[in-house]
């Protein structure tokens, strides 16, 4: 469960995020839609706890972020520039970060290369992939540990059609697993195939708000 409360973040003179109040149930997919700098990679990144709120907060199962745990325990995350290493294979990327958490085995990623359509004994480093592979790899990257929580932004950017609806179904998979995924999207039909629940900002409010 993640809760935001009166989450608030000024960058210069901008208010970013501007008195956000959200409650996610676990096991959903919420869509997030808006404009160009609505804000929702700023919430995207409050709430993987990179960016500390001016007021206000973001408590993840009971934990408060920047209080309790410096970020969601268990988070898979696709934001932005994904940083996957380019100059390593995708496989030696996965197998680097499962180091730190040593949650996911050569099992484990193997399988999560092969559910975004991408060959784990691929020799190519990240760097000499085309963009779509790219942004499969960072899915990959961010599926791979079987979190709790996914954040993607513009996950599908770049990937072709059929992939598309690959991807759909593998985040269809991740919720059925139990995971609970918040997905900006600028594509009305990944928002309307996959959300259980969508999430309108405008100038770093919400719009509709789901308390
Ligand atoms: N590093 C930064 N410094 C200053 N302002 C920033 C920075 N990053 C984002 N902003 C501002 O924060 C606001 C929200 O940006 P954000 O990236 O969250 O929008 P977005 O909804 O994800 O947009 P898009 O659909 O274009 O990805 C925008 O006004 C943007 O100009």
């Amino acid at each position: 469960m993640i809760k935001i409360k009166d989450a608030t973040k000024n960058i210069g003179k901008k208010t970013v995020l501007d008195h956000v109040n959200l409650s996610l149930e676990d096991g959903k997919i919420f869509g997030l839609r808006g404009r160009n700098g609505a804000g929702k990679t700023m919430l995207l990144r409050a709430i993987a706890g990179l960016i500390r709120l001016d007021s206000g907060e973001i408590v993840i199962d009971g934990q408060e972020i920047h209080k309790d745990i410096d970020f969601p325990k268990e988070l898979g995350l696709l934001i932005e520039n994904n940083n996957v290493l380019p100059n390593f294979t995708l496989k030696k990327n996965l197998q680097i970060l499962a180091k730190i958490k040593k949650v996911a085995n050569d099992d484990m990623i193997d399988d999560a290369i092969k559910r975004v359509g991408l060959d784990p004994n691929d020799k190519r480093k990240v760097r000499q992939y085309s963009l779509g592979m790219k942004q499969r790899a960072a899915i990959a990257q961010a599926i791979f540990e079987k979190p709790a929580l996914i954040l993607l932004d513009e996950p599908t950017n770049a990937v072709d059609y059929d992939g598309v609806q690959e991807m759909r179904v593998l985040f269809e998979a991740e919720k059925q697993r139990g995971a609970s995924i918040i997905l900006a999207s600028h594509n009305p039909e990944d928002l309307s195939i996959l959300a259980d629940e969508i999430i309108s900002m405008s100038d770093g409010r919400l719009i509709n708000e789901k308390q």
